[in-house]
């Protein structure tokens, strides 16, 4: 097994490159290796794997996947102060390791992953693995770009049912795995959950970060179905969990009467009846199964009158005939999560801003 020749430490290199932490970056770097190796165990068994690290920043986690007997693994670094040291790494491993100077959120992940790494959807999952610990505002936009790209088998999830572990916010974590009547449920639960087995495997305390961030930090594990648990296309599921947990608290219904111009109460009822769910559930109750029950009929609707599809309840009339009526509540949820998402409907949009 190769493993790397003995490397100047983290603080090291930071201190040699002048590397400080940027806030504009949101850089808080990891320099306790007993972590750094436990969220690349994390990632799985890496043995002749491709393993794509976004975010290496001075290479903390880096070091662990280049000794975890790795084929091939490619970091993509937006801050160019830090090539020279990843350089390092990457003449230490004996050229194992690929430096990508960009932006993962324009950064089409298919161009790194050569043919034998492809398997089938169907399959189990390839010898393939993301890994990143990334600022919050980058993690979040990314992984709902990523479930859009997963939802149509797209981008790098061409090659199979490539598995993801990234670091978030304790509080967007626990969101992403969080179950039906859970205080956390939202939509990036919802998100989530259709499309993929979402772990939460160790929470980190901010304290271990170098400088430390206000907040603590969750390990997440995703793993694509190989069936979604909604079987409609990801705009759609996203559009109607927007409008469901805009008001979480709620019987579901009000918040999906927002969907519908207020004239087309019909509309809602149609969803209701057709969906046989209990009007007594809050949205933060309902199950996938019912979301998926709910977007089916809504489906159903929009293929017999697409215009109720591109519906906007926030246009300036139906706003302000909402407010009277108190439907137009902003949740907590959608404050924190609110910039992560389009407003736009239309199915070819980039959902990272
Ligand atoms: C929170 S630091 C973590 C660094 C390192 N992974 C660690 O655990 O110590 C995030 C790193 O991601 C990089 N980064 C931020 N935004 C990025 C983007 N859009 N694309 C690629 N890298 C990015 C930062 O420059 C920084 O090196």
């Amino acid at each position: 097994m190769q493993r790397l020749p003995p490397l100047p430490s983290l603080q090291e290199i930071i201190r040699i490159y002048g590397l400080s932490a940027q806030k504009k970056l949101s850089q808080n770097f990891l320099l306790d290796m007993n972590l750094t190796k436990k969220i690349v165990r994390s990632a799985g068994k890496l043995n002749d794997a491709l393993v794509i690290e976004v975010g290496p920043g001075p290479g903390g986690i880096t070091r662990p996947i280049l000794n975890s007997n790795t084929k091939k693994v490619i970091v993509i670094e937006k801050d160019r102060r830090f090539l020279p040291s990843l350089q390092i790494l990457a003449e230490a491993s004996s050229q194992k390791l690929e430096v990508v100077h960009g932006d993962i959120l324009s950064t089409d992940l298919q161009q790194f992953v050569s043919p034998e790494f492809h398997s089938h959807w169907q399959d189990p999952p390839p010898n393939i693995h993301i890994i990143g610990n990334l600022p919050f505002s980058v993690s979040t936009p990314l992984i709902i770009q990523w479930l859009h790209h997963m939802s149509n088998k797209s981008s790098i999830w061409k090659f199979g049912r490539v598995p993801l572990t990234l670091t978030f916010q304790k509080e967007v974590a626990e969101r992403i795995v969080a179950p039906p009547k859970s205080e956390y449920r939202c939509r990036l639960s919802v998100m989530s959950q259709y499309l993929c087995d979402a772990q939460l495997k160790f929470s980190i305390q901010g304290k271990a970060f170098v400088p430390p961030p206000k907040v603590d930090v969750g390990v997440v594990h995703f793993v694509p179905k190989v069936q979604p648990l909604i079987q409609q296309n990801f705009t759609l599921v996203e559009k109607v969990n927007r409008h469901l947990f805009q008001m979480p608290n709620k019987y579901y219904p009000k918040p999906l009467s927002t969907l519908f111009p207020l004239d087309r109460e019909d509309l809602v009822s149609d969803m209701v009846e057709k969906s046989g769910i209990n009007v007594e559930l809050r949205a933060f109750e309902l199950t996938i199964e019912d979301i998926g029950n709910l977007c089916n009929v809504y489906a159903e609707i929009v293929k017999k009158e697409p215009d109720i599809f591109t519906y906007d309840f926030r246009s300036k009339k139906s706003a302000k005939e909402r407010r009277k009526r108190g439907t137009l509540i902003e949740s907590l949820e959608e404050k924190l999560l609110s910039n992560y998402y389009v407003e736009s409907d239309s199915e070819n949009v980039d959902v990272a801003r």
